[in-house]
């Protein structure tokens, strides 16, 4: 073997670096004098293999929480497999597949008539997909959707790398696919041949042999058995990405996918979404400290599942049986989320069961939690579960939940109508740039009296959570110049037409009659079909449906008014109700009612009737989780919501690497509960609590706030995360600027910022 030699002067090396066992050097004077080089380029892991886990990473050395562990670009990235969804090849926004928009060259569908993303990405496969150009071309004109498939796509663009780049293709080659487990009789293998290798076979590959130079074949492998390889090695280890647009893609990485599963990770993971250089890089960091020698991990499932969910969902994707700490303790943790209630009788003190049916009160909990087939045990009395029967149950119970959650979508539609309704307009308004303060106050007026309208809000109302949830939205999309880009170019008509079709006409002539005065009132430019079709290639796909509805002008007019009749549906007393029914099979912990209780807790202090303005104190007691002695079973069950949700988040979360969104959530209702709760108590007359207590209070909601702020700091732009972090940022400038923080107040209260 060839002799190591100083990284800094050539010498012979008397040692490696430690932690990354990469650099060498003579003497530790010269590694401490190429240090500050070197440790940019220093792994902090090594690379090991076990016939259980397949290769895996280890720290080299200690990591505190928020160091970074590797940060990479990735070989590949594209559509992703087992999805349709359409989206421009060049920048992945999504799009249509009769768009009027298309490739010059292959004539797939785009974002633009320039698209602009790196022309690199989409160049390659568009020299083999411009060989059914003719074809695609009849397509779209029939706006015949078979002819592209866009999950075929990412797997064409692995088999290009073995000419365009044969060191990513050989590190794509070496990943784990499963295949042998994937193959013939499954149904992954019957849709991987039909969606992916029969539609790039007939349409493009078997066109290319020979069209090489020299007469060789251009792709010297692209047989079915390779096609279905790279298909597992994508479905194994690709990395999803959600982008700003509401577009997901998937992407392999050369490091990252050799981290391991663990059903509660050390690190969390980001990735750079905005359109540059840097796009799709992914950044993996400690979430706790990490010791030298301990398995460097992620998560590939569910963190708020239940071990049987998560086993089974990590089974079907990944094809290993779990058998972490959390898979292998019953109470998983100490968290109870798969914990039953008992439902057998009390065992009286001379060991009968009580006749008159009260309950032992114990919990049911699996004997053996890595075997599929466990009894179930309780702990107080002698009834025993079998596996099915706790199967059956828990996935009726769930279907329940589905259902009942699907009621709540009248909110989700809300949410849609403002994003693509009101927002839009207000843009619209924004775009100027020049709204003197008279103007800024009629579009004020304006966009109350639409939020009024959507969201059966009274007079004065709309000053709550959509407001929030507006100006999170609003910074989110200013802050960027592509998107104020975008705004500016097709936003502008989609608005005033969605202005025109509302019933604010006054309103709109406000908005649209001025401040440049180039848009006098009267027939619209474009037909209505033409903006709504403009406007496609800015929404996800969860906005697709409505915006389909939306070009049909009168069923788009009954849609809106179905959704303002909503705006009564008795959401909170459902879940309440199914959380009593509920509560009767399950542990107070278990994961369905963890949903219902984090949907219930959203809306407690946000549906009409329930502002936190018109919540009872009781009711605001339940939130906080500051019970009165007096409350009753049932109701214990729900006051303790906000804190007993966030221990469970911790537990099974703890450094925030999959459950962000859901802790902030939570802090955040939890310092609206509790800061309103001591307002009302000190501002009673006389107070029932001292401007200590106060002070107090307050400065317990905004370290709330500030954790949620922390928490949600890796969370991506555009993403949900950051629209969180605009409301909890709002609300800590609202909790600042309370009067009781003001020194004219009678009771002086100092909230330090
Ligand atoms: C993304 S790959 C990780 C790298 C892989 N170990 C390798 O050697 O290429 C995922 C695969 O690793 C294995 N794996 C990951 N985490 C595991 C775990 N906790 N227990 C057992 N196998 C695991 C499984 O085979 C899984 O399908």
């Amino acid at each position: 073997m060839p002799q190591e030699t100083c990284d800094v002067c050539s010498a012979p090396a008397a040692h490696k670096c430690s932690a990354c066992k990469q650099a060498a050097y003579c003497s530790k004077e010269h590694q401490k004098q190429d240090w500050k080089k070197h440790k940019d380029v220093c792994r902090p892991f090594e690379i090991r293999s076990s016939p259980e886990l397949g290769k895996y990473l280890v720290a080299s050395r200690d990591l505190s929480p928020g160091d970074v562990i590797v940060s990479e670009a990735p070989l590949v990235v594209g559509p992703k497999l087992h999805s349709e969804q359409a989206m421009c090849l060049g920048c992945h926004v999504p799009t249509r597949y009769d768009s009027d928009y298309r490739c010059p060259k292959c004539l797939w569908p785009c974002c633009g008539p320039s698209c602009p993303a790196d022309p690199k990405l989409h160049a390659a496969e568009c020299s083999i997909l411009r060989l059914q150009t003719r074809r695609n071309l009849e397509a779209a004109a029939g706006k015949d959707v078979g002819i592209y498939h866009y999950d075929a796509v990412t797997p064409l663009r692995c088999l290009l790398l073995q000419r365009r780049n044969p060191r990513k293709w050989q590190q794509i080659l070496e990943m784990e696919s499963h295949v042998k487990k994937r193959g013939p009789g499954t149904e992954v293998f019957r849709e991987i041949r039909d969606r992916v290798v029969t539609f790039l076979q007939e349409n493009y590959l078997q066109k290319l042999s020979g069209a090489g130079k020299e007469g060789d074949a251009v792709l010297e492998d692209c047989s079915e058995n390779t096609l279905h390889k790279i298909c597992g090695v994508l479905d194994v280890n690709g990395l999803d990405i959600r982008l700003a647009l509401g577009a997901e893609v998937v992407a392999l990485y050369p490091t990252v996918y050799l981290m391991e599963h663990d059903c509660v990770p050390n690190t969390r993971h980001s990735f750079e979404i905005a359109l540059g250089d840097k796009q799709y890089r992914v950044t993996v960091r400690a979430t706790r400290q990490i010791r030298k020698g301990e398995h460097i991990s992620t998560m590939y499932t569910h963190a708020l599942w239940g071990t049987q969910a998560r086993r089974d969902h990590l089974m079907s994707t990944k094809y290993f049986n779990c058998r972490c700490k959390r898979c292998s303790d019953p109470t998983e943790l100490g968290t109870y989320l798969s914990a039953m209630r008992c439902l057998g009788a009390e065992i009286l003190s001379d060991g009968s069961a009580d006749a008159d049916g009260a309950s032992c009160g114990g919990t049911q909990l699996p004997v053996s939690p890595l075997d599929d087939n466990t009894d179930w045990r309780c702990d107080r009395c002698p009834v025993v579960l079998s596996a099915s029967q706790v199967n059956e149950l828990v996935s009726r119970i769930g279907e329940e939940v589905d259902s009942v959650q699907a009621s709540l979508l009248s909110k989700n539609l809300k949410v849609r109508i403002y994003k693509t309704v009101i927002l839009p307009v207000v843009l619209y308004g924004r775009e100027t740039w020049t709204l003197t303060l008279r103007e800024e106050h009629r579009l004020r007026v304006f966009e109350n009296k639409v939020l009024r309208k959507i969201f059966g809000a009274k007079r004065g109302e709309v000053t709550g959570e959509w407001r929030k949830l507006h100006n999170a939205e609003l910074h989110a999309l200013l802050s960027s110049p592509d998107i104020i880009r975008n705004i500016k170019s097709r936003r502008l008509r989609w608005a005033g037409h969605v202005a025109r079709m509302g019933e604010s006409r006054n309103a709109y002539r406000v908005l649209v009659g001025r401040p440049e005065g180039k848009r006098p009132l009267g027939k619209p430019r474009c037909r209505w079909e033409d903006n709504i079709k403009m406007d496609l290639r800015e929404v996800g796909n969860d906005d697709r449906d409505w915006i389909n509805l939306a070009q049909d002008r009168n069923r788009w007019r009954a849609y809106v008014r179905a959704a303002m009749n909503l705006r009564s549906s008795p959401t909170v007393t459902q879940l309440e109700e199914l959380l009593s029914k509920l509560g009767m099979f399950l542990h107070p912990h278990h994961y369905h009612l963890y949903s219902v209780k984090h949907s219930l807790v959203q809306l407690y202090g946000h549906q009409q009737g329930y502002q936190t303005s018109q919540l009872s104190e009781q009711q605001l007691e339940r939130k906080a989780g500051l019970l009165p002695a007096s409350v009753t079973k049932l109701l214990l069950v729900v006051s303790e919501m906000c804190r007993d949700l966030l221990a469970v988040t911790d537990k099974v979360d703890p450094g925030s690497s999959r459950l962000a969104l859901y802790s902030s959530v939570l802090l955040h209702e939890l310092h609206s509960a509790e800061f309103h709760l001591a307002r009302r108590k000190f501002e009673r007359d006389p107070p029932s609590i001292s401007a200590e207590e106060m002070t107090r209070k307050a400065q317990g909601a905004k370290s709330l706030l500030l954790t949620a702020i922390k928490v949600l700091e890796p969370e991506p732009d555009f993403s949900s995360g950051s629209r969180m972090m605009g409301l909890v940022r709002k609300a800590l400038v609202d909790l600042e600027s309370w009067p009781g923080t003001r020194s004219s107040h009678s009771h002086k209260i100092h909230l330090k910022i």
